[in-house]
């Protein structure tokens, strides 16, 4: 039976880079278009804080997103539920977000598989690089051999980059990351400077992806593909007091540098609706939310080689 094939994007990034805004954008553009969307999200921990943002959409979630070995059986899983749905509801476009660990290249490899590859066509890999930490990710002295290494593995399996949050660094530094990141990936890729995921949506819906057979060894020639991330984890805090919103940013800031990113919904002081916030890049941000089936508050926090131990410590000085 002929059937046209779904395009796809997979869109990779690391901790908060911005590839929940950028998946934002694609679903507003693809709506002008009137063109469906269907959206895979990969969350790092159990709980998707982040359900409100997208309204009408049909997502389906992979959550306790694990990286490595396992994520391939959950996305294939989840693919298929997408293919039952799609009998139902056809959608245009396929928007998958990785977790900010995850190796793209895991997920490109599903859809070239049997049967997915007879049903989706991926278009392109955009991967997303926070301006603002790059150099410090890429530095032997503030950054662990596992993050260059996983940075390496989104920026190599990029068919573009969006090099993103260059509002948070002088021009002077924004040039030498431009020189550090084109070093690195090549001259021949292209890499487009954003704030806030902004670019030309034809630039970022452009088909970049050659045609490609399926061949298992052209993939994971090396070993390199597989690759652990043991040391990132996700803590999930519970059971939340209504917070002071100052004192809530002032304690995500003191929190040792190994917590890279957090998220949450929270009651705070004086407000009676539920907030989403979200602690990327040193800053926090709260978004009010409107929706009432949301998740009870919860606070998420994701890093390397996180203490549990020191967290709570410093979480029960701050509010117990
Ligand atoms: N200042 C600044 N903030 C940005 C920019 N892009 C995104 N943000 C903010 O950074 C935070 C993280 O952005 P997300 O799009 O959620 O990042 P993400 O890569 O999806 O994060 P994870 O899913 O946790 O890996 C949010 O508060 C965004 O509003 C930017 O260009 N400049």
């Amino acid at each position: 039976m002929f059937h046209k094939k779904i395009s796809v994007y997979i869109i990779s990034g690391f901790l908060g880079s911005g590839k929940t805004t950028v998946l934002l954008k694609m679903i507003e553009e693809l709506q002008k278009k009137k063109l469906k969307p269907g959206i895979i999200l990969n969350e790092l921990g159990d709980t998707n804080v982040e359900s409100h943002l997208f309204k009408k959409e049909k997502v389906f979630e992979l959550l306790n997103g694990c990286i490595c070995c396992t994520i391939q059986d959950d996305l294939k899983e989840t693919m298929q539920q997408f293919l039952i749905e799609n009998e139902k509801e056809p959608v245009d476009v396929l928007l998958i977000e990785g977790t900010g660990v995850a190796n793209p290249l895991e997920i490109k490899e599903v859809l070239l598989s049997i049967p997915f590859i007879d049903y989706f066509e991926l278009i392109s890999i955009i991967t997303l690089v926070d301006a603002s930490h790059f150099l410090d990710y890429q530095s032997i002295f503030s950054s662990s051999r596992e993050v260059r290494k996983l940075l390496s593995e989104q920026l190599a399996s990029a068919n573009v980059i969006i090099l993103n949050k260059t509002d948070l660094v002088p021009i002077s530094q924004l040039e030498k990351i431009k020189v550090k990141l084109t070093d690195n990936v090549g001259a021949e890729k292209p890499v487009f400077l954003a704030k806030y995921g902004e670019i030309e949506s034809e630039k970022l819906f452009e088909k970049r992806m050659q045609t490609v057979s399926i061949n298992k060894n052209s993939l994971h020639n090396d070993n390199e593909g597989h690759h652990h991330h043991a040391n990132i984890q996700a803590i999930k805090i519970e059971d939340l007091p209504k917070f002071h919103s100052k004192k809530l940013e002032n304690w995500l800031k003191q929190l040792p540098k190994e917590v890279l990113r957090g998220k949450g919904v929270v009651e705070i002081e004086g407000e009676n609706k539920l907030f989403n916030f979200q602690f990327a890049s040193g800053k926090t941000h709260f978004t009010g939310l409107h929706s009432k089936n949301i998740t009870k508050p919860v606070i998420i926090l994701i890093g390397m080689n996180i203490n549990r131990k020191q967290i709570q410590q410093s979480y029960d000085r701050y509010f117990n």
